[in-house]
This record gives structure tokens, sequence and C-alpha cells, in this order.
């Protein structure tokens, strides 16, 4: 490019075309966080990712950050306690009421089983809330490849099983249940989702009878905990995610003392039937009437149990 007076010369042409550059990626930096603010306000679709990724997110950086110290302790169920104060501000995010009721009922002395329906990994919330110490979850052995949570579940003693090897799961129960009696001093607790794997919606699947055989085979009782249905504030089904209210309710425990394996096909049975009964109510305190055709009891499924009275604690 040859300079002439009054003309452009090659490089204030080229540092011209910088500059519109620049200028056009500065207004796409701004508008861009204006334009996903505004998608976010006009699309439940586009909120429900971003609430989803966040929660992802959070359980990642939470476990990064805090497996380290976990690890000066080494694998014990006294990290539980960690997890658990990492994850309970999660609700407070995304405005949701948890409301607890029965809760006395897990001020057990001895160990004892829970048992939980299962909806979405938004239980984590739930179970958080309500958690006793010294209790762990079983969960499925794909958790524990998840990188740094992985290591924090590790870590926070979870027990892993592998759901489609029925003898390795039976052994790790087995082996479980002889914990939960050598540890009767300093209590061990366990905590199962039976259904064995997420259900959204206001029914529950069958239940799979490790968590019983555990607790026969302990012979510590079984207390079962009902989480409300999330339908009104959560759908994965519907890309659905705004604030609501949930309630957490336990049911008194079933004993299983004095119980063989020949007894745990009955004890699921009726464990089921109260709390399917339980969720039923739920819903239809939450919604009056006009749902409950949609409430799936099962086929033939008898009298439930009672489940006594209930104090209420709303946090
Ligand atoms: C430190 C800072 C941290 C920061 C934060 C970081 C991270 C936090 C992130 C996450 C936290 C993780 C929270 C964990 C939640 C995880 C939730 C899950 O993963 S749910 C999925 C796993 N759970 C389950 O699968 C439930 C348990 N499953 C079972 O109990 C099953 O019964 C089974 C043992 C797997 C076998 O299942 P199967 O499909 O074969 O069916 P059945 O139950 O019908 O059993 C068939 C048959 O076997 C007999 N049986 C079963 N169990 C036993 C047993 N223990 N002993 C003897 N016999 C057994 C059963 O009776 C049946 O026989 P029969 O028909 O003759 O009665
Ligand atoms: C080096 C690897 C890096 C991996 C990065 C990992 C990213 C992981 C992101 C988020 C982790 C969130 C973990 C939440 C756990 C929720 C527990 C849960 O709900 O498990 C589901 C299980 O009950 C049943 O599973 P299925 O319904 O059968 O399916």
């Amino acid at each position: 490019f040859q300079e002439f007076p009054g003309g452009w010369s090659g490089s204030s042409l080229r540092g011209g075309t910088m500059d519109l550059l620049l200028l056009l990626l500065l207004h796409g930096l701004l508008l861009l966080p204006l334009a996903a603010l505004l998608l976010y306000r006009c699309s439940s679709t586009f909120q429900y990712l971003c609430k989803m990724a966040f929660f992802n997110c959070w359980i990642v950086a939470m476990a990064t950050l805090l497996s380290p110290f976990a690890a000066f302790r080494g694998r014990s169920v006294e990290n539980m306690k960690l997890l658990r104060a990492s994850l309970l501000p999660l609700k407070r995010f995304y405005g949701i009421r948890m409301r607890v009721r029965g809760s006395e009922r897990l001020q057990l002395p001895g160990p004892f089983v829970i048992v939980c329906n299962h909806q979405a990994s938004l239980d984590l919330i739930g179970m958080v809330e309500v958690i006793p110490d010294r209790c762990v979850p079983i969960a499925k052995r794909e958790l524990l490849y998840l990188g740094t949570v992985g290591w924090a579940c590790w870590l926070s003693g979870i027990i892993f099983i592998e759901r489609h090897r029925r003898d390795a799961a039976i052994g790790v129960i087995s082996r479980t249940a002889g914990t939960m009696r050598r540890e009767n001093v300093s209590r061990l607790c366990v905590w199962v989702f039976p259904e064995g794997t997420r259900n959204p919606g206001r029914s529950m699947l069958p239940f799979k009878r490790g968590a019983f055989h555990l607790a026969v085979q302990a012979q510590v009782p079984i207390v079962p905990i009902v989480i409300s249905p999330y339908c009104d504030f959560f759908s994965s089904k519907e890309k659905r995610f705004t604030s609501g209210t949930c309630t957490i309710q336990v049911l008194p425990r079933v004993e299983t003392r004095g119980l063989s394996p020949k007894d745990v096909p009955k004890l699921t049975e009726s464990v089921w039937q109260a709390m399917a009964k339980a969720l039923a109510e739920m819903s239809m305190s939450d919604h009056g009437d006009q749902d409950t055709e949609q409430l799936q009891l099962g086929e033939d499924r008898g009298s439930p149990q009672g489940q006594g009275d209930t104090a209420e604690s709303s946090k």
C-alpha cells in the first residue's frame, strides 16, 4: 500500500477494521448476558437448563473444594456432615421451602434403615434436610466414576452397589448389615432409595428388596420417609423448574426384630403400601381432588399401615 495525502493507508485501514471488530466484540460481550437474561426470563426451558446446570456445577464445585479437607479424615461417615452442609444451601438458591413432618421419629438411639421414594436427583436437597448423623446412602456404583464427586462420595462412606450384579450387591448389603450390628454403640444408619432408580411423578415403583434384607439381617427398624411429588415446581420431562414447597413426611418406624428372610416380601409390601398411602395423601393435600385420578397406587394393594401422629416442623 502506498500512502498519499487525504487517503487511507493500508495500516490505518487494518486499524479501522480492528477497531470495528473490537467494537462488535464489545457489543457482543455486553449483549450476550443481556440476551441470556432475557431468555432466562422468557423461556422456562432455558430456566430449567440453567438451574440444572447450576445444580450439577454446585455439586462438582463443592466436591472439588471439600474433598481435600475430607481426605484429612480419611474415608469416614463423619464426612457426611460436610456433604450435608454443602448441599443445604441449594434449597435457598432455588426458592424451595421444605416442610418436615415427624422428624422426631428419626431420633432413635440405635441403628436403623431409612427407605425413601426417589423422584429425581433433586431428592438430594430433601435428603440432606433430614438425614441423621452417621447415616450413609446406598448409591449406584456409576457415581464413583464422576471425578471429584465420586471421590467425595467415597470419602463420605457412601456404599456403592452394582445394581446389575445381584450377587455382588447382595454381598455388599450383607457386609453392611454386619457393620451395622458391630457398630451398634456408635450407631450406623443407612439410607436406601428402594425403587432402585429415579421415578418422576406421583407414583412409586415396586420396591427392590435389598433394604429390607439389610434391616432384617441387622435386626434394626426401618424408618420410611416420603418426599412429596415435585410436579408443582419441577418436571424434567416438561423442562420446568420454578420455586415451590416440598413436604417430607417421616413415617412411624417398622420393627424387624424376630423377622427372618422369609418375611422380607411381606415386609417390603407393607412398607410400600404405607409410603404409597402417605404419597397419595400428600398429593391430595397439595392439589385438592383434581389430580387424584393421576395417582397410581398399583393394582390390588390392600389397606395400608397406620401412620400415627405427626409433629410438623417447617424450616
Ligand atoms: C465431602 C464433600 C462432599 C460435597 C458434595 C459432593 C457430592 C454429593 C453428591 C452426591 C451424593 C450422593 C447421594 C447418593 C444417592 C444415590 C441414589 C442412587 O444411586 S439410587 C440407586 C441405588 N440404589 C438401589 O439400587 C437400591 C438398592 N437395591 C437393592 O436393594 C436391590 O435389591 C439389589 C440388591 C440391587 C438387587 O436388585 P434386583 O434388581 O435383583 O431385584 P430384587 O430386589 O427384587 O431382588 C431379587 C432377589 O434377590 C433377593 N435379594 C435382594 N437383596 C438381597 C439381600 N441383601 N440378601 C438376600 N437376598 C436378597 C430378593 O429377595 C429377590 O429374591 P426373591 O424374589 O426370592 O425374594
Ligand atoms: C473425570 C470425570 C469428570 C466427570 C464430571 C462429572 C460431572 C458430574 C456432574 C454432576 C454430578 C451430580 C451427581 C448427582 C447425584 C445424584 C444422585 C442421583 O440421583 O443418582 C441417580 C440414581 O439414584 C439413580 O440413577 P438412575 O435413575 O437409575 O439413572
